[in-house]
């Protein structure tokens, strides 16, 4: 098994603070989804959407499934994609994320490199991003188990596992505005991000 060939774009949500289907969000006349997916084929060969719209992803160079144990959210799409994964190690990320940033991912896989661990997320503050991290396809049993018995959190299930965790700091050399974790839940957050000009 490939250890590092895989990226999953998690896009199976129900967009209900956004009022219209996240997957479509366009920015500078080209869908996020396209742009993610251009641009994880120069990490990655395997590119997964985890979606309840296949149809959608018909003429791109991805592979589109559907969630596995429905309506528990992005932990759901994640255990999804991670069973589709043909790697030991899957990068995730969301479909409202606009930003790539091929050196952090690069890091990120580095520090696992090797390693027999769960995965990799970064810490903000007391807090760990969800997105923009590593996950091992040897979670999947433990996500199963975790949404059976009701749970919801990636944060509480993570904790209990064995994560390699990126000092913010230490992630902020990459992105100093943090704009790899930016994601778009409202109509605002999107007209903020293009009325900021920046990039990083
Ligand atoms: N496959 C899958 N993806 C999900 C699911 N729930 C959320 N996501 C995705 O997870 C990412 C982060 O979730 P949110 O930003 O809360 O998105 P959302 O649930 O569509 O939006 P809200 O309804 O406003 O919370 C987005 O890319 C969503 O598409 C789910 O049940 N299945
Ligand atoms: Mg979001």
């Amino acid at each position: 098994m490939e250890r590092f060939n895989s990226a999953i774009i998690l896009a199976g949500g129900k967009s209900s603070r956004m009022g219209y289907n996240k997957e479509l969000i366009m920015i500078d006349e080209k869908r996020i989804v396209n742009y993610q997916i251009e641009a994880l084929h120069g990490i990655f060969d395997e590119i997964i959407v985890v979606t309840k719209n296949r149809e959608f992803y018909n003429d791109l160079d991805c592979r589109a499934v559907s969630d596995i144990i429905e309506d528990k959210g992005p932990f759901g799409g994640i255990h999804a994609g991670l069973v589709a994964s043909r790697s030991k190690y899957s990068y995730v990320m969301a479909c409202d994320m606009p930003v790539i940033n091929t050196a952090y991912i690069n890091f990120m896989k580095k520090n696992i490199y090797q390693k027999d661990v769960d995965g990799c997320m970064t810490l903000y503050g007391d807090h760990i991003e969800p997105f923009n991290a590593f996950y091992s396809k040897n979670i999947v049993m433990d996500i199963e188990e975790y949404l059976y018995g009701g749970g919801y959190s990636i944060h509480k299930l993570v904790k209990t596992l064995k994560f390699i965790y990126i000092e913010e700091n230490k992630a902020r050399r990459f992105s100093p505005n943090w704009e790899m974790f930016i994601n778009f839940n409202t109509r605002e957050d999107i007209s903020i991000y293009l009325g900021s000009g920046s990039s990083d």
